[in-house]
């Protein structure tokens, strides 16, 4: 698997205070890959050294196969950042302000219709900034870091400040642009059902470490299922059920809740039930939503995103 971005043993502090600590990142190249953590644990930090813009104390930063101290304008060269708020002069239209990349970048105009149309404001291109809603400025934010035709994308916060609507439509922007616009997308949030939406990959970032870093295919295969059950007498049947050798509780809400159930192991809970004479309404096999599970567990810390 080759890397588009790799963090080794990293250390960050401001004065005397330690923000990043021994940090390990891996991100695929062609992921999306949300990097997770609460306000304040460093994740803005972490995007800095990223884009170049500030250096780790001790560790190593490689972007693109390059180190990023050493070799940064050729790592920014394949690189684009929407770092800060995006600030688009609003007298210009979408089509004039991205034409100041491509000419920054010593591009043909053409290139200006390409990436209007990856974020889907080809529509818009001849209207000024100023009448466009946030989710629009920042579609056009991201189709001026798309100039060029970066091979990693590194945001900030990308849907910060921006109404349910406007997210939706940033997060599916997300997710279609490894393969709309072959690039690796590298995104912080604080948001874990906005991951869980969007990302292919995520990283858990808590007090300057990396807690947690896997595929959300893989992680979310590895969660844990429920079976829950509709009975008429809840509590014979979780009686009758632990008899059997089941792990069986009458959960909140009065069903019948058993933990780590296979789909062979449910028909067998199944005809358990109905042996006992018990009469069952609905049996329900599920998976916790990744928050649900994270909140059930790492934040029991009391500091889950
Ligand atoms: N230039 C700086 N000088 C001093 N302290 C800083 C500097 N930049 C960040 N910090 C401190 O480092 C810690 C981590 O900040 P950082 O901005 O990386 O967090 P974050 O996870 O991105 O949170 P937020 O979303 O609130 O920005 C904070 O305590 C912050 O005050």
């Amino acid at each position: 698997m080759s890397l588009a971005i790799e963090l080794r043993a990293v250390d960050k502090s401001f004065g005397h205070h330690p923000v990043l600590r021994q940090l390990d990142l891996q991100v695929p190249e062609r992921s999306v890959f949300a990097f997770l953590g609460n306000n304040g644990h460093g994740k803005s930090t972490t995007i800095r050294l990223i884009a170049g813009l500030a250096h780790a104390d001790a560790g190593n930063v490689q972007v693109l196969g390059r180190d990023i101290r050493r070799e940064r304008e050729q790592a920014l060269a394949d690189m684009g950042c929407l770092i800060e708020a995006p600030s688009a002069y609003p007298n210009l239209t979408a089509h004039e302000f991205l034409s100041i990349a491509t000419r920054l970048k010593r591009l043909p105009a053409t290139e200006i219709g390409r990436v209007l149309d990856v974020v889907g404001l080809q529509v818009d291109r001849r209207q000024r900034i100023a009448h466009f809603s946030l989710g629009m400025k920042q579609r056009l934010a991201l189709a001026f870091a798309l100039v060029g035709k970066p091979r990693l994308l590194v945001l900030d916060e990308p849907t910060n400040g921006l109404d349910p609507d406007g997210m939706q439509d940033i997060r599916r922007l997300l997710s279609t642009l490894p393969e709309r616009a072959g690039c690796t997308i590298f995104f912080s949030s604080h948001l874990l059902d906005e991951v869980e939406k969007t990302a292919t990959h995520m990283a858990v970032l808590r007090s300057g470490s990396v807690r947690l870093q896997a595929s959300i295919r893989d992680l979310t295969r590895a969660l844990p299922s429920v079976l829950s059950l509709d009975v008429d007498a809840p509590a014979r049947a979780a009686a009758v059920l632990q008899a059997g050798g089941h792990a069986a509780v009458v959960d909140g809400a009065g069903r019948v809740a058993i933990a780590d159930v296979t789909r062979e192991a449910a028909g067998q809970v199944h005809r358990t039930l109905l042996d006992a004479g018990l009469t069952m309404f609905e049996s329900v096999h599920r998976k916790p939503s990744l928050e649900q599970w994270f909140l059930d567990t790492a934040g029991a810390e009391g500091d889950a995103p």
